[in-house]
């Protein structure tokens, strides 16, 4: 007989978007998100007999995380992601977990004349901010991050003294562009319910704000000797930026770009340190990650 190892479900990429206006001032601040919210818990039935009892329908789901967003701030999302996984263990007692991902897309005011407009918006990149929320009876643990922040060096970066074997064609380098496509986390130590997420909830912004500034400073300013190397020492810094978390990860892809030799045309010089046209590359490309904990 088969046997249901592990089961979850719900409804994903919700996108939701909330408006926030000041009746005072008449501007007006948005949130975009996209939410995904899979429960678990007695539901082994739905699978194994066809027992739609304990189905809370994927429906419902989606309306609750509307209505959530209706009844509750949206920000900061560490707080909406708990406010709703909670709403489904304090509603439905043979729910046990409530994993809730919230993907919050970029809406940057624009500043016109100079000035910051009241109600409109660009898309500065494809930039998001994640959370990820496993929200249970005994407590609740949730993981930030950023994900697909575009940078690119265009010096500061060297790599050396790798294996050279009979597999090696790659030449050392002691300057040679970088960029990647930034995937961070901070996993916070976990929470002993809703009230401790809402206590102190002004910890979420600070801690992304520190960490976005950290690793665009420290990409900027480390004579990077890896990607490897450079990725560890933000994680350093992040766990030092926020004392509540105890993990920190990223997940670099380095995205290459190849000198191109022109000396076949007119002996034009385009190599070394002549190099000034290159070609970028979309695959393959390395991909390098680590999680850092505190000692
Ligand atoms: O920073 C780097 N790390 C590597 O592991 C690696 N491997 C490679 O071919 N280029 C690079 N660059």
């Amino acid at each position: 007989m088969p046997r249901l190892a592990s089961a979850r479900y719900g409804k994903d990429n919700v996108r939701v978007y909330k408006v926030h206006r000041d009746e005072k001032t008449g501007v007006q601040s948005v949130t975009e998100m996209t939410v995904c919210c899979l429960l678990e818990g007695a539901i082994d039935t739905s699978y194994t007999q066809a027992d739609n009892s304990v189905v809370v329908a994927t429906d419902s789901i989606k309306n609750t995380i509307y209505i959530k967003a209706k009844e509750h701030p949206v920000n900061p999302p560490e707080l909406y992601a708990g406010i709703l996984g909670q709403h489904f263990l304090d509603t439905y007692p043979h729910i046990s977990v409530a994993n809730v991902k919230v993907v919050v897309h970029r809406w940057t005011r624009m500043t016109i004349d100079g000035k910051p407009h009241p109600h409109s918006f660009y898309r500065d990149g494809e930039e998001t901010r994640t959370v990820e929320a496993v929200i249970r009876r005994d407590g609740i643990t949730i993981k930030s991050g950023i994900v697909g922040l575009t940078v690119l060096k265009s010096t500061g970066s060297a790599f050396h003294g790798f294996v050279r074997d009979e597999y090696t064609t790659l030449k050392e380098t002691w300057d040679r562009i970088l960029s990647t496509d930034v995937d961070c986390g901070w996993t916070w130590k976990k929470f002993d319910g809703l009230a401790a997420v809402q206590d102190g909830v002004e910890r979420f912004d600070k801690a992304w704000e520190a960490a976005r500034n950290i690793t665009m400073k420290t990409f900027a300013e480390d004579e990077s000797a890896s990607v490897q190397a450079t990725m560890y020492k933000m994680c350093g810094q992040i766990l030092d930026a926020v004392p509540e978390a105890d993990l920190a990860n990223y997940s670099l892809p380095n995205k290459h770009y190849f000198e191109i030799d022109l000396s076949w045309h007119k002996g034009l010089k385009n190599t070394g340190e002549d190099a000034e046209v290159y070609a970028p590359q979309s695959g393959p490309n390395g991909l390098i990650k680590c999680e850092v904990a505190r000692s």
